[in-house]
C-alpha cells in the first residue's frame, strides 16, 4: 500500500517535550518514502545499518519508518526493512518504550498506539512489544531513564518479566562493551547515576553486565566505620554523594571503582585490609573489558590504590605524600586528576549513611593547599641549583626529589587546619 509522504517527530524529543523538559536531538521518521526520494530532496545518507538522512540544513536525523527483524544473535542480527510500504504504527511498534513510541506531526497532533502518554504521566517504564528483547541495550536504557527522572519511575512488572527471559536467553552476554560503556557513560552523567546501578540490582542483570558491582552484594565492613551496610551498599552511597555535590562524570566514576578491591580481600583474607592495592587489577581489567578511556581508568586505578592515604593525609610523612601526589598522581602536570581523586575520597567519607553524610572532610583542602604549594615549587630552579653542585645524571634527579620533598615538609608545616 502506498502512503502520503509524512514525516513525524519521535523518540526523545515528543518524550522530553511533554515532560516539560528541553532536548538537544530531534529525531523524525519519515512515511511512505523512498531512499531515493530522499537522496533527490537534497538530504544526506548517514546510516550505515539504517535508512538515515540528515537533513541537509538542520542537520536533524530523518529516518525511513522501518520494520527490524531479529534473525541472529547480538547487535548486528538484524534484518531491516524500510520503504514507503511501512507504516507510522510498524515504525513506533519496534521502538523501546511506550514512552518512547510518540509521535507527533506536522500540524503538532499525537500519535500514540500504545499510551505512551499514560504511562509518562504515571510514570512507568514500559516495553512497546516483545520486539523490546531484539535490542537488549535497551535494559540499560531503562536503568539510565531512571536515572535521569528518579527511582520513583516504576517499571512495568510486564518489561520485568521480558528482562528475565532476554536475561535467560544469554542475550546480554552479546552486548558489545562499547554500548555498555556508553550507555554507562550517560548514566553517570545523569542526576542520579547511582540509581542506574540500583536499577540494574533491581532487575537482576549486575552480575552478567557489571560482575565487578555484584559481587559486593553481602560483603560485611566493620560497622563502626560503616553504619550504612555492605559494600555494595557503600559504593552506591559514594556514587550518591559524589551527584548530590554535582561533581563530574569522572569523579563519579572514581567513587564507583574505589572499593573494587574488597570482595577479593574478603574472599582471600576474610578481612578487608590491602584492599586498595587488591582492587588496582580489578579496576584496571574491568576498564580494559568495558574499552574505558584510559583518563578514567588510570583516575580509577590510582583512586583504589591511595583513597585510604587521603583519608589520613594529615598523618602522612612528606616522603609519602610526595609519593601519592608527584609519583602516582603527576599532579603537577595532572592537577586535574588529583583534585577528582580527592573529592572521591570525600565522598567515600560521606558516603556512609544519614549520620555520615555532612561530616567535614578537611582533607581534601589540605590536599588541594599542598598541590597549590608544589605548583608554586620551582623544579628548574632546583635542577640548576644541582647542577651548580656539580651533581649529574641520576643524582639530578634525587636532588629535586630531596627538593619537593622539603617543599611538602614546609608545606606541611605551615598550613593551618579551618577551624
Ligand atoms: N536501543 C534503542 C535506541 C533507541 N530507540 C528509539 O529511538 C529513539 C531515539 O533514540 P536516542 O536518541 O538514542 O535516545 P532518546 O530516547 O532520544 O534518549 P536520550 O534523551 O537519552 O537521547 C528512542 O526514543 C526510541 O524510540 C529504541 O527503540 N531502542
Amino acid at each position: 500500500m502506498t502512503q502520503a509522504i509524512k514525516t513525524y517527530l519521535v523518540g526523545g524529543a515528543v518524550r522530553d517535550e511533554l515532560l516539560g523538559i528541553a532536548s538537544q536531538d530531534k529525531d523524525y521518521v519519515v512515511v511512505g518514502a523512498s531512499a531515493k526520494h530522499m537522496l533527490d530532496q537534497g538530504y544526506l545518507a548517514v546510516g550505515k545499518d539504517f535508512p538515515v538522512f540528515l537533513h541537509p540544513k538542520s542537520k536533524h536525523e530523518y529516518a525511513l519508518a522501518r520494520i527490524e527483524r531479529k534473525i541472529d544473535k547480538g547487535y548486528t542480527g538484524f534484518s531491516v526493512e524500510a520503504g514507503a510500504q511501512v507504516s507510522l504504527e510498524d515504525d513506533l511498534a519496534r521502538r523501546d518504550l511506550t514512552i518512547n513510541a510518540i509521535a507527533k506531526d506536522e500540524n503538532g497532533s499525537l500519535i500514540d498506539p500504545f499510551n505512551g502518554q499514560n504511562d509518562l504521566n504515571n510514570k512507568i517504564l514500559r516495553h512497546v512489544t516483545d520486539a523490546f528483547s531484539e535490542d537488549p541495550v535497551r535494559v540499560l536504557r531503562i536503568a539510565r531513564f531512571r536515572a535521569r527522572y528518579g527511582k520513583n519511575w516504576q517499571i512495568h512488572p510486564d518489561t520485568h518479566e521480558l528482562i528475565k527471559q532476554i536475561k535467560a536467553k544469554g542475550e546480554l552476554e552479546y552486548l558489545v562493551p562499547e554500548r555498555i560503556w556508553k550507555e554507562t557513560e550517560k548514566a553517570l552523567n545523569e542526576q542520579q547515576a547511582h540509581v542506574f546501578f540500583e536499577t540494574l540490582e533491581e532487575l537482576d542483570v549486575l552480575d552478567v553486565l557489571f560482575p565487578e558491582l555484584a559481587v559486593m552484594r553481602n560483603i560485611p565492613q566493620p560497622p563502626e566505620h560503616h553504619p550504612e551496610g555492605d559494600v555494595f551498599v557503600h559504593t552506591l552511597l559514594v556514587l550518591k554523594r559524589a551527584c548530590d555535590l554535582g561533581f563530574s562524570a569522572a569523579t563519579r566514576f572514581a567513587a564507583l571503582c574505589h572499593d573494587f578491591g574488597k570482595p577479593i580481600s574478603h574472599a582471600k583474607q576474610g578481612n578487608l585490609h590491602n584492599h586498595e592495592e587488591a582492587g588496582v587489577p580489578i579496576v584496571e581489567a574491568f576498564c580494559e573489558r568495558l574499552r574505558i578511556p584510559n583518563k578514567l581508568k588510570d583516575l580509577g586505578m590510582l583512586t583504589s590504590k591511595n583513597h585510604l592515604l587521603s583519608h589520613r593525609i594529615f598523618e602522612l610523612q612528606a616522603k609519602t605524600l610526595y609519593r601519592m601526589i608527584i609519583e602516582d598522581f603527576s599532579a603537577v602536570k595532572q592537577p586535574e586528576r588529583f583534585l577528582q581523586f580527592l573529592q572521591a575520597c570525600q565522598c567515600d567519607a560521606q558516603g556512609r549513611g544519614e549520620t555520615l553524610v555532612n561530616r567535614p572532610y578537611p582533607q581534601r583542602d589540605f590536599g588541594e593547599y599542598l598541590l597549590a604549594e608544589l605548583q608554586k615549587f620551582d623544579a628548574k630552579s632546583a635542577v640548576q641549583e644541582a647542577i651548580e653542585k656539580g651533581k649529574n645524571g641520576p643524582l639530578i634527579g634525587d636532588w629535586v626529589r630531596q627538593r619537593t620533598i622539603a617543599c611538602i615538609k614546609v608545606a606541611k608545616a605551615s598550613y593551618i587546619r579551618p577551624e
